[in-house]
């Protein structure tokens, strides 16, 4: 596994290791032993996701607040996807920061995106399917949304050729200075 840090601490890109041969590749998607290594501390998933998207959806920015705080590990089987993470910790000296990579099938990358950031991505293909594994259980009143084109948070959305697509709920995400954050 190759690990890659960004200008957040915490905040990783994983490359886990391909074993490619005539037949096409393998490799360890996840792997406990090895992550836990990679980020330093251990994490238990209990829950795995699958989203697929049409090309210019926007999902995000999501957080659960705690108790139910979830981290996330990403990564894309099929298109390519500009993923975000953002820092909503008050007293993180990074608070407000956000990282940005891009994940697709072909790459392979992986982004782990510690509890107390709020997570988002941007379709950049025609379709894409994001697969990611969460540390908490799914909590809907906990669910909070923070504007994706929040001007205090700048996120450098890639240009795409069609108009972004988000949900009613992602279109009303409050900003960041309004929103119920963590400590
Ligand atoms: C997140 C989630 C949703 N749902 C149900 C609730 C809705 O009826 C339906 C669609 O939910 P939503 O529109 O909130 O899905 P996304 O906009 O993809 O939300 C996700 O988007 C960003 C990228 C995230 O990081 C979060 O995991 C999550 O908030 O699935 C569940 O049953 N379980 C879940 O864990």
């Amino acid at each position: 596994m190759n690990v890659i840090p960004t200008d957040i601490p915490g905040v990783l890109i994983l490359e886990p290791h391909v074993f490619e041969d005539t037949r096409g590749f393998f490799m360890e998607s996840f792997n406990q032993r090895i992550f836990d290594d990679a980020v330093g501390q251990h994490h238990e998933f209990v829950q795995d996701n699958h989203s697929r998207s049409r090309k210019g959806v926007v999902r995000g920015l999501h957080y659960q607040l705690a108790p139910h705080a979830q981290g996330k590990l990403v990564r894309v089987t099929r298109g390519r996807v500009f993923d975000v993470a953002v820092d909503v910790r008050r007293s993180s000296p990074t608070f407000g920061r956000w990282v940005g990579a891009e994940l697709s099938e072909a790459n392979r990358r992986q982004l782990w995106v510690p509890p107390g950031f709020a997570h988002g991505f941007m379709v950049l293909s025609e379709h894409a399917d994001v697969l990611y594994k969460a540390t908490a259980y799914y909590v809907p009143q906990s669910d909070r949304c923070i504007r994706w084109d929040d001007p205090d948070i700048g996120i450098a959305w890639p240009p795409i050729d069609v108009e972004p697509q988000l949900s009613a709920k992602d279109l009303a995400g409050t900003r960041l200075v309004e929103a119920e954050l963590f400590a």
